[in-house]
């Protein structure tokens, strides 16, 4: 019932223990609350949460418009609904190294176990889009250096992305991923890597957790498991994966409704009153108070 019953400190130790461990943990992308539910109750150790669903989700481009008060709330309502760590994308984090330093203090307040943080210029885009710019080394360390000094809590994940692969070589990303390291970033995030060769290339030179993020439609083939535990990546994301299904489903059932005059044909595609009402623990609410809340759960639909 409600929300989570662990605090936001043992989510950033169960993550600390997940990226310790190993194996590649997979962090499915929310996009809302209840598909966090979704993917905590199907196994997965944690839940990613994307700046380009946020911001998609409120019908604009993922280019840095949306603010941190709306990235922070819907982060926090997103991770306060699972018990499991959820991660954010803090984007450019919102401004120049200071701002870098409020975004943090929020993100924590908020209950994420974690951010991520990039080195491009603003306005940012989609680390899989051509035409990226990148901030100088010294503006990137700024940065991480801000975000590392001020958080309260030291097992709050401070994520280091680059982006610099896109815009000068896999030679550079090595670099600029050893420096991040050396500011204080906890984990790695290389973005738009175009094989798994340049992934073990930035893995071999740090010693922190390294991320791979495998989004549809972008520079690299959608590897598996296996294979990124092959190089020793440690976290692997599907940030819009789910939005993108959702979506997709979503069109097909409004074509259907205009083709055949009824939604008949889809519903067996749809999740079911029944599932719906057990993701949202509807029974907990009516065991609370059954004076209040007496009504059944229907059976099967
Ligand atoms: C990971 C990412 O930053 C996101 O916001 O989810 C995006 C994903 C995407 O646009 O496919 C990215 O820049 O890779
Ligand atoms: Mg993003």
């Amino acid at each position: 019932m409600l929300y989570s019953k662990s605090t936001p400190e043992q989510k950033r130790i169960r993550l600390r223990e997940l990226l310790a461990s190993g194996k590649v943990q997979q962090f499915p992308g929310a996009f809302n609350p209840l598909s966090a539910r979704l993917i905590e109750e199907k196994g997965f150790p944690g839940v990613y949460i994307s700046g380009a669903v946020l911001a998609n989700d409120l019908g604009l481009p993922d280019i840095g418009l949306t603010t941190l008060t709306e990235v922070a709330t819907r982060a926090g309502q997103i991770a306060r609904m699972t018990e499991l760590p959820a991660i954010v994308d803090a984007d450019t984090g919102f401004g120049e190294p200071m701002n870098v330093a409020r975004t943090v203090q929020e993100l924590e307040n908020a209950g994420l176990a974690g951010c991520h943080i990039e080195d491009q210029v603003n306005p940012k885009r989609c680390g899989h889009l051509d035409g990226k710019a990148v901030v100088d080394l010294d503006t990137a360390l700024k940065r991480i250096r801000a975000a590392a000094e001020a958080r309260r809590d030291p097992n709050f994940l401070i994520m280091a992305r680059t982006d610099v692969r896109a815009a000068d070589g896999l030679d550079a990303a090595v670099d600029r991923a050893k420096a991040l390291v050396d500011a204080g970033a906890d984990a790695i995030f290389p973005e738009a890597m175009g094989s798994l060769e340049e992934f073990k290339a930035i893995r071999d030179a740090v010693s922190v957790p390294v991320l791979a993020n495998m989004t549809e439609f972008g520079k690299s083939r959608l590897f598996t498991v296996a294979e990124l535990e092959s190089v020793g990546i440690n976290l692997v994301i599907y940030p819009v994966t789910l939005l993108r299904s959702a979506m997709g489903e979503a069109e097909r059932t409004l074509d259907a409704i205009q083709a055949a005059g009824t939604q008949e044909e889809q519903v067996e595609n749809m999740l079911t009153r029944a599932r719906l009402y057990e993701l949202v623990d509807y029974e907990a609410y009516n065991r609370f108070d059954t004076g209040v809340f007496n009504f059944l759960v229907p059976g099967q639909h």
